[in-house]
């Protein structure tokens, strides 16, 4: 099934655009990434054709430190563009609806993080979220609707799922080609062995997928908050919060039961880390074997370069690998070991492979890779995954409607 794409949209119309901007954010500061430069490509298109554009995009969930405004987003868009970027601190209330009043042709417009209205975030059916107050308000404001949105595509969130039902909706530039690359990869077969490499700090996400693909898949590598949570479920006792960061606990409570059945199904599919790294009294890395671990008194920000060492093999030895999510927190450099060494391993390997996810492609281009190495780079991480076990991903079914 298809979808009407940019081709199909008359020119000189109002659009409401729909991208993912979801950055990381250290110390305050959104850090630009793959995201902008892909979406700028759409946004450009739609300025050279004149269209009065306004963006909707999130940032982060309520009570995380990600959490934030989209101003420094639109600055950001903005350097990727060549025109300006205007913001307005309202979602779609009297100040939103007056700038958006204001467009003018090849004028774009970043309304506030979407997830800062109500409406947007409970995980809702379609039809429900076309009703709310935040649809039923913008969509008379514009002649069409532009999902970009693919990367976040897997939540039936209002601004993904709600305005296709009540407006002419369209696919913009990254929608497509994400679709079209995640679907064809999703339908490939391999002959050899097939690797996926399992991190991040969605762990709830990931679990829930690996649980669907365990017959596509002969190898999970585990790395990152995942890899630790499947190393409690093994007895270890890591993978527990020990401050206020609720990375941890919280995932536990919902996965556990996941967890222990995969591992007593699957032992020989999964690879846990045999050791981890932390951050020691002077501030460098420090690295501890997972069997020497009596007790949780530190966070664990890698792996160990020993389980580097054991998955490095594996790899090259795969027919295709896939990655989600980092083994550990690259954007420090001290913690950059487990995913800038598995990601070397796959650039060195002649294996179809794939690397998922808006923060871990990041780390292609921080530890000097090339996009290029890979088979493909895609921005999205739990929307491609869900999409390698043959699922419809619901911001991308309402649209083909
Ligand atoms: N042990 C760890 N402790 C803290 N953070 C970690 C750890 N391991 C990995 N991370 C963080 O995980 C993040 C990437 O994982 P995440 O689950 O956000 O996946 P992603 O690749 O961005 O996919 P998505 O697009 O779904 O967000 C990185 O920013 C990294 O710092
Ligand atoms: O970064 C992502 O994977 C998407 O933007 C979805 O974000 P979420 O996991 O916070 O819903």
């Amino acid at each position: 099934m298809t979808f009407q794409t940019l081709d199909d949209l008359e020119d000189g119309q109002r659009v409401l655009v729909r991208l993912d901007l979801n950055s990381p954010v250290e110390d305050g500061e959104v850090q630009d990434n793959r995201r902008f430069d892909r979406h700028a490509e759409t946004i450009s298109e739609l300025v050279d054709r004149e269209f009065e554009v306004a963006v909707m995009a999130h940032q982060g969930r309520p009570g995380r430190d990600d959490f934030v405004s989209l101003s420094q987003h639109a600055d950001i868009l903005e350097s990727h563009i060549d025109s300006p970027v205007d913001f307005v601190a309202d979602t779609f209330g009297e100040d939103a609806l007056s700038a958006i009043g204001e467009l003018d042709g090849g004028d774009v417009l970043v309304l506030e993080n979407t997830r800062m209205c109500d409406e947007e975030l409970p995980e809702e059916e379609p039809e429900v979220k076309a009703e709310t107050e935040f649809v039923r308000t913008l969509k008379d404001e514009f002649d069409a609707y532009v999902n970009d949105a693919y990367s976040a595509a897997h939540r039936s969130h209002a601004s993904l799922v709600g305005f296709p039902l009540v407006m002419d909706a369209y696919a913009g530039r990254v929608m497509e080609t994400e679709y079209e690359a995640n679907t064809a990869i999703a339908e490939k077969e391999f002959d050899g062995q097939v690797t996926m490499v399992v991190g991040g700090t969605k762990a709830t996400d990931v679990i829930d997928v690996m649980t669907h693909l365990d017959e596509k898949v002969d190898d999970f590598l585990l790395g990152g908050i995942a890899g630790e949570l499947f190393l409690r479920a093994a007895g270890h006792p890591v993978g527990y919060d020990i401050d206020d960061a609720n990375l941890y606990d919280e995932q536990w409570e919902q996965n556990s039961e996941k967890i222990e059945s995969m591992l007593e199904d699957h032992r020989d599919q999964i690879t846990l880390a045999v050791d981890l790294a932390y951050e020691d009294d002077d501030g460098g890395r420090a690295e501890q074997s997972v069997d020497d671990i009596d007790e949780k008194t530190v966070s664990y920000l890698d792996v160990g370069s020993e389980t580097v060492m054991e998955y490095s093999p594996i790899i090259r030895e795969s027919e295709a690998v896939f990655v989600k999510g980092a083994l550990g927190m690259f954007e420090d450099e001290r913690f950059s070991v487990g995913t800038a060494g598995v990601l070397e391993a796959i650039a060195e390997t002649d294996c179809f492979s794939v690397v998922g996810g808006g923060d871990t492609s990041r780390a292609i281009e921080m530890y000097g890779m090339e996009e290029d190495e890979f088979g493909h780079v895609s921005i999205a991480g739990g929307a491609y995954i869900r999409a390698l076990t043959g699922a419809e991903l619901v911001g991308v079914e309402v649209l083909q409607r």
